[in-house]
């Protein structure tokens, strides 16, 4: 349970009984603002989304004092928000509980599952959900993604996994996105009949690692058109994965 500053200013303008930012966080909020308000805009900049389908947020870390997480914050966009309406101002803010701290709207409808997985998945900084047409294609058939690119080899470590169908309002869809990633090295999950949610170290990464499911699943959506793609040997998965993750853009300047 969250045990936030508790003050006198109106429940409009903060959640809950009268939480609100403690004022050591402020500063990270609204950089957190800035970034989520800013990387929704991909979503429909890369196709991923239409209408207001998907949400992003990123976890807010409280520092040292609460080791284990338990006053990190979340920022996230206000349900049933235009992607045109979509400012830094607009963002809420809610604590691990899903709960509003800040915010003159309800947060995202998807709120309980990103706050489930920073809950539960403590590496985790950054949480997307879309509904991008080919990798919902995958989860309405409840197929994994083989890894048959070295692009997913170097993004996923692997095929691309189906999480189980979750009802949205309760933790059965953030139960079920930590319990298909927890051992996976796939960013990325396709929940069966309903779309990908992505995870990251921060909201960009979360972003990246969509944008790059929605890629590869119509990429071997399209080649198993003409045939059955050949998947990549495992010794092979491992060495991409490992270069990707570990040397790809760490170059030093010549
Ligand atoms: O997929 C769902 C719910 O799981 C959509 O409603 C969701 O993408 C958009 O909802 P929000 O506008 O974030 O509340």
């Amino acid at each position: 349970m969250s045990t936030l500053p508790v003050t006198t200013e109106t429940a409009a303008t903060t959640g809950g009984p009268g939480r609100s930012v403690p004022a050591h966080l402020r500063a990270a909020v609204d950089a957190a603002k800035e970034r989520v308000a800013a990387l929704h805009a991909e979503l429909p900049r890369w196709e991923l989304v239409v209408w207001t389908a998907g949400n992003v947020s990123e976890r807010v870390r409280a520092g040292t004092e609460s080791a284990d997480g338990a006053e990190d914050l979340l920022v996230i966009k206000p349900s049933g928000l235009s992607y045109d309406d979509i400012t830094p101002e607009s963002m809420v803010v809610c604590d691990l509980d899903g709960n509003l701290v800040e915010g003159d709207r309800a947060p995202s409808s998807d709120t309980a599952a990103h706050a489930y997985v920073y809950r539960h998945m403590p590496e985790v900084g950054g949480v997307v959900h879309t509904h991008s047409t080919y990798a919902t294609a995958w989860a309405a058939r409840a197929e994994p993604v083989p890894c048959v690119l070295t692009m997913m080899a170097d993004e996923f470590g692997g095929d691309i996994p189906v999480g189980p169908f979750a009802l949205i309002g309760d933790d059965s869809i953030g139960r079920g996105i930590v319990e298909t990633l927890r051992d996976s090295r796939s960013p990325a999950v396709l929940m069966r009949n309903h779309g990908p949610f992505t995870i990251g170290k921060d909201a960009r990464a979360a972003v990246k690692a969509a944008v790059m499911c929605e890629e590869v699943a119509r990429t071997v959506h399209v080649s198993r058109q003409l045939g059955e793609p050949t998947r990549i040997g495992q010794p092979d998965v491992d060495s991409l994965y490992a270069r990707y993750q570990h040397v790809y853009g760490q170059q030093p300047a010549h």
